[in-house]
């Protein structure tokens, strides 16, 4: 620190610092590093040097790398040619070696010079690398002839007026890399001669002008070439029979082809290719595909001649796969070619349509009135608008048509036809027999199953009847009125969003009164807790879901309950207060539950899928009685009956589907969002989260996942195990509206774009009207459905906002972008028979998203892993807390939690402290 005090010694150490910092300590390096220092400098300041010192007026001559480019390229610009610059400093430059040399000349450089004499004293000086790119305004002039027979040559890019005529003497024994950028073929000849004499040529990259005409035959036969890039964007409407281009490079390991020109196209084998792009629009030889059959990574325009020359026996090494298809009729041969590849990991397919898409906003799309009308749907009352959707009448036809390539007619009939297609767990796939009516035939290995379903559909409506009407009662003789379900995943996600749903319906509520439906799922026991709170064991029937009867978490809560109930009342009393739903009758035995108490269902049903079984229909029968359920099962049914009957291009689920293929596969959203404005379906969208159980897909922060989808399309394999090279199954997730809109909606506006489904009835299940208000309740509600969607098609531009007055440096920040897909579900009511309806469509969109990606939406083995694990910690934790044996065999991470867990020794009970629960 220097103070005011200390005056005169400031001034002298402000001095020495001065001095030091002005000393030149860069001229007393040796020129060698100086050299090596100015290599880094642009030529021109690197010759200004001469102005510092005698020292460095010859030091720029020796830099081995020099730059010439001229910025402007207007010939009225008052800036002159590098030209001049050039001639004289290359005369003075001294340098044995050039390394580098590069000149651009543009079109402000004269007409009159000779830069061929110029590129001659370069090549003299032991040129290695020459780059000369001639864009003035004279003719296309030749290279000198000493240019061709440059020993010393290692890379050599010439561009545009250079006229390649190149001399029988023709030696390049150094280069390697060649670069030919629009220059002027003198004939066919001179391009050969020039390839035929360059023995280690390694990369060749060629850009013809579309005006080239000189060359018919370009021939490309070099033995040593590994890289090969080829451009020509000459006119197809100039195309001539003659002319083609011949490739003969067996070394070549990357090929790029990318010629337009209508050129016939012949390529010779290539055993060594590793990466290829053919984007060509000739008649290639018959040949082509198979040899460059080698390549690993390959990206194909696939024209009608390229898509017929698709055989198995391609590409067997394939791992990476991008295609543009061009013609329709390309999967199936696509699919042929992948059929023996074991290897791919990536196929990314590019649609020209899609980048059409890209191009359009929905604001353009939506003021198409013919388009709008065309995309919507209409099946009882129940509309579907998807006019919002970023796609077009020609995307649907291409949807169409994918999925009739992916045999979708085939597969749903397989499905009702009671098929294997779960194929990985051979079974037949038949929850749509569940709400089938008396007299339908579904057949599964061979058996009407329809009989069956109503055998036990019959019994639940008996039981349940008894139970009601209190002719059933409970070990002390009191009638059952509340009804404890217990059941997880499958097992319980469809009966809470029907039991959510109907719990405010008129027609339910009324049956439902003085009773009440509980359920249990977690092994939390503090949901155990919550359960029976409030809740007396001689008034409570335990409901016990499990279609295998094993599930851990399920069975644990069932002997918790059976605990509740037998402390209170004496073992015999689980006869009169505990029933069950499975497929494991056996099981339900050994449990201590009388088999006459046993409610069956089939292996044919999948748990996502088996809300229509007895897994729904008992508990919800026993609350709302089987009149209200037996409507909720016929909504069902009309879907079934409209999925296998409709066209695919009025069929609610299917054109659903599609669409949420376009969005995954096609547009790349990962996610989708839920939306119904509607409370009575806040279980609606983690139901059908299970439907698509992820695994392809990262979770999302903080936002429950979907079940019946995620837990059906989540998969990383093929139908046939095979890796599946493209994203499938989506990001399920949802909130009433208008709850979200209080929360992630601002990311669904502004943020990412999360294709959104909104649900909406006409009809409230409890409406209210406030006299003095403006609206009704729900008509409050529905204003935010019918304006959401708009806000999302249409966003904000920043010129509305500047007429709006908005300040500038807000218009950022309220600039909305617009063009976020969504689609409206507008229901008459929530009725029963409406529930059933939603469901049923949402169960078969997800199958049709299934069949067209080629996945088994039918099995879940993704959640096996955890559970598995889950055992070997169980049995730690056991001899842990019984012999106090040290956690073994896990990672050091796992070691320390558990150990951590296991220091507190706590005090069990299997009386729960009382509470006064929030459900109250
Ligand atoms: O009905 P359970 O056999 O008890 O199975 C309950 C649930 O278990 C697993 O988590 C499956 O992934 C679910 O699909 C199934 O619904």
């Amino acid at each position: 620190m220097i103070y005011a005090t200390e005056k005169t010694q400031e001034v002298i150490i402000s001095q020495s610092v001065r001095e030091r910092n002005c000393e030149d300590r860069i001229s007393a390096l040796p020129d060698d590093l100086l050299v090596k220092i100015l290599l880094f400098v642009p030529t021109k300041n690197i010759v200004t040097t001469v102005i510092l010192s005698k020292r460095w007026r010859t030091i720029w001559t020796e830099v081995p790398r020099l730059e010439y480019e001229d910025i402007v390229s207007n010939i009225n610009s008052e800036q002159k040619s590098v030209w001049w610059f050039l001639e004289k400093s290359l005369q003075l430059h001294k340098a044995p070696i050039l390394e580098s040399l590069c000149i651009q000349l543009k079109e402000i450089c004269p007409t009159n010079v000779d830069v061929a004499k110029l590129v001659a004293q370069a090549v003299d000086r032991s040129l290695r690398r020459l780059l000369f790119h001639l864009s003035w305004l004279a003719k296309p002039t030749s290279m000198p002839n000493r240019l061709y027979t440059c020993e010393t040559l290692t890379e050599m890019e010439l561009f545009n007026k250079i006229i390649l005529d190149v001399p029988p003497s023709v030696c390049l024994p150094s280069l390697a890399k060649l670069f030919l950028f629009c220059v002027v073929y003198k004939d066919d000849v001179s391009l050969v001669r020039l390839l035929s004499n360059c023995p280690v040529l390694r990369i060749l990259l060629v850009i013809r002008s579309e005006e080239d005409g000189n060359v018919k035959k370009y021939t490309v036969k070099v033995p040593s070439l590994e890289e090969f890039t080829y451009l020509y964007k000459r006119p197809l409407s100039l195309a001539e029979n003659t002319r083609s281009l011949v490739l003969d490079c067996p070394a070549l390991t990357k090929l790029s082809i990318n010629d337009h020109s209508g050129d016939s196209c012949s390529i010779g084998n290539m055993p060594s290719i590793v990466r290829a792009e053919l984007s060509t629009f000739c008649y290639p030889d018959k040949k082509i595909l198979r040899h460059i059959s080698s390549a690993t990574s390959l990206s194909l325009t696939l024209t009608e001649e390229l898509v017929v020359m698709c055989r198995p026996d391609n590409f067997s090494q394939l791992v990476d796969l991008t295609i543009t298809p061009c013609d329709s009729g390309w999967l199936e041969q696509l699919m042929l070619m992948l059929k023996s590849n074991n290897e791919l990991q990536s196929l990314t397919i590019k649609s020209g349509h899609v980048e059409d898409i890209n191009k359009t906003h929905l604001r353009d799309l939506m003021s198409d009135a013919h388009r709008c009308e065309s995309m919507m749907l209409e099946f009882e009352g129940l509309l579907l608008d998807y006019s919002r959707q970023r796609a077009t009448v020609e995307t649907m036809d291409k949807l169409l048509n994918l999925a009739k390539a992916a045999q979708l007619p085939e597969k749903i009939s397989r499905m009702f036809n009671g098929e294997h297609i779960n194929s990985t767990e051979n079974r037949s796939v038949l929850h749509v027999a569940l709400r089938a009516p008396k007299d339908a035939v579904i057949k599964a290995d061979g058996k009407n199953v329809v009989p069956e379903v109503w055998n036990v559909l019959d019994k639940i409506k008996d039981f349940s009847e008894k139970i009601r009407s209190g002719s059933w009662v409970g070990a002390t003789g009191k009638p059952l009125k509340d009804v404890i379900a217990i059941g997880i995943g499958g097992s319980f996600l469809g009966p809470l969003f029907v039991h959510t749903a109907l719990q405010t319906d008129p027609e339910a509520a009324e049956c439902a009164k003085g009773r009440q439906l509980r359920f249990l799922a977690n092994i939390d026991p503090v949901d155990v807790a919550r359960n029976i709170n409030g809740l007396n064991p001689e008034t409570t029937l335990v409901v016990v879901v499990s279609k295998t009867f094993t599930t851990a978490e399920t069975m644990l809560n069932a002997r918790t309950l059976r605990n509740w109930i037998t402390t209170a009342l004496g073992a015999p009393a689980v006869a009169k207060h505990m029933v069950a739903v499975s497929t494991n009758l056996a099981l339900v035995e050994k449990f201590g539950i009388d088999p006459n108490n046993a409610f069956a269902f089939w292996d044919w049903v999948g748990g996502r899928y088996s809300v229509c079984s007895a897994v729904g229909v008992l508990p919800l029968s026993l609350q709302y009685g089987f009149s209200v359920v037996e409507k909720f099962l016929k909504g069902a049914s009309s879907i079934d009956q409209h999925f296998q009957s409709t066209p695919f291009e009025k069929n609610i689920p299917v054109i659903l589907a599609l669409l949420s293929v376009w969005n995954v596969s096609f547009l790349g959203y990962p996610a989708r969002a839920i939306l119904p404005y509607s409370q009575a379906l806040e279980k609606f969208a983690p139901h059908i989260q299970q439907a698509c159980e992820l695994s392809t897909f990262m979770y999302l922060c903080n936002i429950q996942l979907a079940y019946v989808s995620m837990e059906s399309n989540g998969k990383g394999v093929s139908i046939d195990g095979l890796p599946l090279p493209f994203e499938t199954g989506e990001i399920d997730f949802g909130e009433p509206g208008t709850n979200g809109q209080h929360s992630f909606y601002q990311l669904i506006h502004q943020g990412r774009v999360i294709p959104c489904d909104f649900i909406g009835t006409v009809k409230s299940q409890q409406p209210v009207y406030l006299e003095g208000e403006v609206v009704s309740n729900h008509d409050e509600l529905m204003s935010n459905f019918f304006a959401q969607p708009d806000a999302l098609a249409y966003g904000k531009t920043p010129e509305q906002l500047q007429k709006e007055n908005v300040s500038e440096n807000l218009i950022p920040h309220k600039t909305f972008s617009g063009n976020r897909p969504s689609l409206s579900l507008l229901l008459p009511e929530l009725s029963a028979y409406n529930v059933g309806q939603l469901l049923a469509i949402y169960e078969h969109r997800v199958a049709v998203q299934g069949f067209v990606w080629g996945i088994n939406s039918f099995d879940q083995w993704g959640v096996e892993l955890g559970k598995v694990l889950a055992t070997q910690v169980r049995k730690q934790l056991h001899s842990s807390r019984t012999q106090g044996a040290a956690p073994e065999g896990f990672n050091y991470s796992t070691t320390t939690l558990l150990k951590r867990y296991l220091e507190v020794n706590i005090a069990f009970s299997v009386v729960f402290i009382g509470f006064s629960s929030p459900y109250d």
